[in-house]
């Protein structure tokens, strides 16, 4: 079996602990993704998908349980050490892309960067060029974002979440906002980064048909896993 890219432990989660408004939306989850993985992540609206996914992206901490992202321990971090964590090792894409709307495409895509080192190092540049190639937006960079067509917009932020090359990739439904055709396409350049790349990708979908192109499907019911053969 390949490189274990995010391994989780007896994670629960309780938002608002020890007051009457205390929900457990989270129980007990353990799993592992690895290198070259492509996994959906199903399950009905309020079963804790997104809040799994903050979790994974180290947006949000577990109640208890413990994280590891490359073999790197997280409970322990501050929130400098799990924002230098996340921008080395994830990529994360959401439904709203969240794109700067007043700067152009590229600056967009290089944002991770500039946020993290600042001026970009040419080979850097080279690889944002190549992956706006890649996501099918050759020869816009220089347009501003909110020129762009909603699923054009979602190529960027594709293209923005892999600009760091990380090991991991979340995208927390990134084509529910789109129509079908431009969910199929979106949808395929997940597939093909995740070959090309070998990224552990989870998926995040409510689309059954999106989900059956996965090799690997985790259900969550009620904040735990069912039917995972992956689980631990
Ligand atoms: N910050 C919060 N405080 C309190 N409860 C929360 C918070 N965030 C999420 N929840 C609750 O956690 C449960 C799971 O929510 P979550 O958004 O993770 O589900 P989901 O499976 O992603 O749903 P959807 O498919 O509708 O996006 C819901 O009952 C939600 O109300």
């Amino acid at each position: 079996m390949s490189e274990v890219v995010l391994r989780l432990q007896d994670v629960n989660k309780v938002f608002e602990p020890d007051t009457p408004r205390a929900v457990h939306v989270l129980h007990d989850i353990s799993l592992e993704l690895h290198a070259g993985e492509l996994t959906a992540l199903i399950g009905p609206s309020g079963s804790g998908k997104s809040t799994l996914l903050n979790l994974m992206g180290l947006l949000d901490t577990p109640s208890s349980g413990e994280l590891w992202i490359d073999g790197q321990a997280t409970a322990r971090l501050d929130d400098a050490g799990r924002t230098r964590l996340r921008a080395h090792h994830i990529g994360f894409v959401f439904q709203f892309h969240h794109l700067i709307g007043a700067f152009s495409v590229l600056d967009n895509v290089l944002m991770p960067l500039m946020l993290q080192q600042g001026k970009p190092a040419t080979a850097q540049l080279d690889y944002a060029r190549h992956l706006l190639d890649a996501v099918g937006l050759p020869n816009i960079e220089q347009r501003s974002a909110k020129a762009l067509s909603g699923g054009q917009q979602q190529r960027v932020a594709i293209a923005r979440a892999l600009v760091g090359k990380p090991a991991l990739l979340l995208a927390d439904e990134p084509t529910g906002n789109l129509d079908t055709q431009t969910a199929e396409e979106v949808f395929a350049l997940f597939e093909q980064f995740n070959r090309d790349t070998g990224c552990a990708t989870l998926i995040v979908t409510h689309d059954p048909r999106l989900s059956a192109r996965c090799p690997r499907v985790i259900e969550l019911l009620d904040g735990r896993i069912v039917s995972e053969p992956g689980a631990l």
